[in-house]
């Protein structure tokens, strides 16, 4: 089964990959993040695409979230990582910790976040109970457990609008909602996947404590770009342990 990493903040590139061809995809739904790039990973077949660019110039709310999974499905992905940047607001979610994540909860709007809309012979609901796919992350758990990467096994992604980061109010409501992480493009990214039956899960990588944690004034951008390159460099050690064990 072909694996499709799609590199959030911090992971415009797969280092290592044995590139063999990049491939632009015209989607009825517009283009996609850029051209997906095939290669060799660890001696399998993997596909890779920058969710924000190479040049990481898209920002959240604007991401192509259709044609990006249109397009790596067109492809041939038969089934998705999603690397993403995200805040901590559980405690245990500190900076640079990897996480796992089991539920989303989804703050976004005025997105274009299905593919059931248009043309329809009958209107489609598509269950989303368990949003991400027990399979890889388990896969994914096993791969971590067995670098020595410490990662926790579960939690709730509050996928925000963005581009600014929350409000320390916003993180609180969040916090009782049962979140344990906020990102900006967990959604409508996870549920689209589901619509094309392409089994999703995400490596959430810990950049910072969320806004109003642990008496930060501000969040520092600073602070996130340093604490991305050590989480970064644990998603690539990561990757060394899961895909030769795909
Ligand atoms: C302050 S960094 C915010 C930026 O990082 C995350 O991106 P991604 O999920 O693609 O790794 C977050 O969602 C925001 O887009
Ligand atoms: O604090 C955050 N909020 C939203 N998205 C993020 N991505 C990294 N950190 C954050």
């Amino acid at each position: 089964m072909t694996l499709a990493i799609i590199g959030g903040t911090g992971l415009t590139r797969l280092r290592g990959l044995e590139i063999a061809r990049r491939e632009m995809v015209h989607t009825p739904y517009g283009e996609a993040s850029g051209p997906i790039t095939h290669g060799q990973l660890y001696g399998r077949p993997v596909m890779f695409l920058a969710r924000h660019g190479y040049g990481h110039t898209i920002p959240p709310h604007q991401v192509n979230f259709r044609a990006n999974l249109w397009a790596l499905q067109q492809a041939g992905a038969e089934r998705v990582l999603a690397v993403a940047a995200v805040g901590g607001i559980a405690e245990d979610l500190h900076p640079g910790r990897l996480a796992f994540p089991d539920q989303i909860i989804d703050y976004t709007h005025g997105r274009d976040h299905t593919f059931f809309d248009r043309d329809l012979a009958e209107v489609v609901h598509v269950d989303f109970t368990h949003p991400y796919d027990a399979d890889l992350r388990a896969r994914l758990q096993a791969a971590a457990d067995a670098a020595g990467i410490d990662a926790r096994p579960n939690g709730c992604y509050g996928a925000t609008q963005g581009p600014r980061l929350e409000t320390a109010a916003e993180i609180r409501r969040m916090a009782r909602d049962g979140c344990d992480m906020v990102g900006m493009t967990g959604m409508p990214e996870a549920g689209l996947a589901r619509e094309l039956e392409l089994p999703y899960a995400t490596c959430a990588v810990t950049a910072n404590w969320a806004a109003g944690l642990h008496g930060q004034a501000e969040v520092s951008m600073a602070d996130i770009e340093e604490n991305l390159r050590t989480g970064i460099d644990r998603v690539r050690a990561l990757l060394g342990s899961l895909i030769p064990a795909l």
